[in-house]
């Protein structure tokens, strides 16, 4: 590797190893989140475009925003920006639209957390759980007054797309009790589950992967084998079901395969040499073989390969593993040479950034027909030190913000390009400033990125570092745990470099220093 050019504040270095990642589907790296929210804002904002579904959800969610709206009004804590009173409404606007659109309030407040939010508060679930409440009430009630089902959006048919009339339409008081207590030991359960998860995170973090590689490929083997044994062995407790009559119209195919989509499963179908294994009737289906092999083996085929010839190898682990271990080395040498840069004390930089925090994030951005109507990746910096961007095609999207304006970073071929972040601004006292960027798209090329992110120390401390602290230079950012500083950062929404601004200190000599 070697360095090439410097591209406004974007370095880029030549990266001379031929590498060849697989395609990923849409954000399914290992840090996704901020896309994963970028994604399902612009899907929300973009949703009239969805197809049936999206323009459903759309319509309900207009008419349902009244109760977002109310929900507001009633919960009003007064603190609330006008930024996060909008926000919060559309949040509260989707979460009505969905509990609406699936007569399923829990559905509105779990949409609203999973996909809309990346800024999600305790205080707006509360808003989301009102708002999908008060729309089940209305929806219901109305649905009650309604007998003929000729009542408009009321009635059946009307903008309500999922007719479940076959289910449950009405409670009865006696059933509150005991939905309650299924509440309280569900939440209860959660709560249990959570706790356990970080317990476990955290030794496995702090204990079992200081250990080295072998034991992390220990690790993963052990739990593929766990996951794969419960996979295989339950299905085989539970009795086969016989395929319900259907419309030989319909598409719906009883016993199916286990592949892509659909329900229905009997693996003996497609896996001749386990006849036996599950159901023994042609006209069976095994509705635990169908939950299993429905989603988990598709799910880590298509994180590897989509759709490709090739698809899922175990080489492509091998791949990933041998890509971030060079990235890491790789990470290490540019920081190094970026403190002996700033005359920082040897050791410091290694204080902060050795035995760092590497995430990866593989961005999928499909072509748009109206791409100026859309945003591949809004305006933000990282929050790492810094973040090596892959551009996998050399397919241009990537734009800096330089003096106000947006300049595009062309791809150079084998080149990577690199992002300098917010942590190395903090470390830096503002030497190396973090470079504002975001992803466009285009109408006729898919694109796909990868960012490797570099970060402090998780267990460590960031601030800036005490060498480069004179009168003259004070401290310009706070210091604070590295956890707590990305605490911060994942709760708030990708806004340009916002973040970072709760970092700084304003005392007389930066604002001069600033100016
Ligand atoms: O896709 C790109 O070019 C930008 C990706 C990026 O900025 C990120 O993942 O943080
Ligand atoms: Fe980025």
């Amino acid at each position: 590797m070697n360095w090439a050019s410097k591209q406004d504040d974007s370095l880029v270095v030549h990266y001379s190893k031929s590498l060849r990642t697989q395609k990923n589907q849409v954000n399914k790296g290992l840090e996704s989140s901020e896309s994963m929210a970028t994604i399902a804002v612009d899907s929300v904002t973009e949703r009239k475009k969805m197809g049936m579904e999206g323009r459903n959800i759309y319509v309900t969610d207009e008419t349902n925003v009244v109760g977002a709206e109310l929900a507001n009004n009633l919960l009003d804590d007064r603190r609330g920006t006008f930024f996060w009173k909008l926000t919060w409404k559309v949040t509260c606007g989707c979460a009505a639209g969905v509990a609406a659109a699936f007569r399923a309030p829990v559905g509105g407040v779990l949409f609203a957390l999973e996909e809309v939010t990346s800024w999600w508060r305790s205080q707006l679930m509360w808003r989301v759980f009102f708002t999908s409440a008060i729309v089940a009430v209305v929806v219901r009630t109305a649905m009650g007054w309604c007998k003929s089902g000729k009542c408009g959006h009321f009635g059946s048919g009307g903008f309500i797309i999922w007719d479940i009339s076959d289910g449950q339409e009405d409670y009865s008081f006696e059933e509150l009790l005991p939905m309650a207590i299924i509440g309280v030991i569900g939440g209860l359960l959660g709560a249990l589950f959570n706790q356990l998860t970080l317990y476990m995170t955290s030794w496995r973090r702090n204990y079992l992967h200081k250990k080295g590689t072998r034991v992390k490929i220990i690790e993963a083997c052990l739990i593929s084998v766990i996951t794969s044994v419960i996979s295989f062995g339950l299905p085989l407790l539970r009795k086969c079901s016989t395929c319900p009559e259907s419309d030989p119209d319909s598409g719906i195919e009883c016993p199916r395969p286990p592949g892509m989509y659909g329900n229905y499963v009997n693996v003996r179908q497609s896996l001749k040499y386990l006849a036996a294994f599950y159901c023994g009737k042609d006209n069976e289906y095994n509705d635990l073989a169908t939950i299993f092999f429905n989603t988990q083996d598709d799910a880590i085929r298509n994180l590897f390969s989509a759709k490709t010839i090739h698809e899922f190898s175990a080489q492509s682990l091998e791949i990933l593993e041998d890509y971030s271990a060079e990235l890491k080395g790789l990470s290490m040498k540019i920081l190094r040479l970026m403190a002996q840069n700033l005359r920082m004390e040897e050791t410091e930089m290694a204080e902060f950034f050795e035995e760092g925090w590497q995430s990866m994030r593989m961005n999928y951005y499909p072509p748009c027909p109206q791409p100026e109507l859309a945003v591949g990746l809004c305006p933000h910096s990282d929050g790492a030190g810094i973040t090596i961007l892959l551009q996998i095609g050399e397919v241009e999207g990537l734009q800096i913000r330089k003096d106000g304006m947006w300049i595009p970073v062309k791809p150079l071929p084998n080149a990577f390009v690199i992002n300098i972040g917010d942590s190395l601004e903090i470390v830096s006292n503002g030497t190396y400033r973090s470079i504002e960027h975001r992803a466009t798209v285009n109408s006729l090329k898919e694109r796909l990125s990868v960012a490797t992110a570099y970060s402090p120390n998780l267990d460590g401390e960031i601030g800036p570092a005490p060498s480069l602290l004179t009168l003259k230079t004070p401290a310009m950012f706070r210091r604070i745990g590295v956890k707590e500083y990305y605490e911060g950062r994942f709760s708030n929404k990708l806004d340009g470099k916002s973040t970072l601004d709760t970092m700084r200190i304003q005392n007389e000599m930066n604002k001069r220093n600033n100016n």
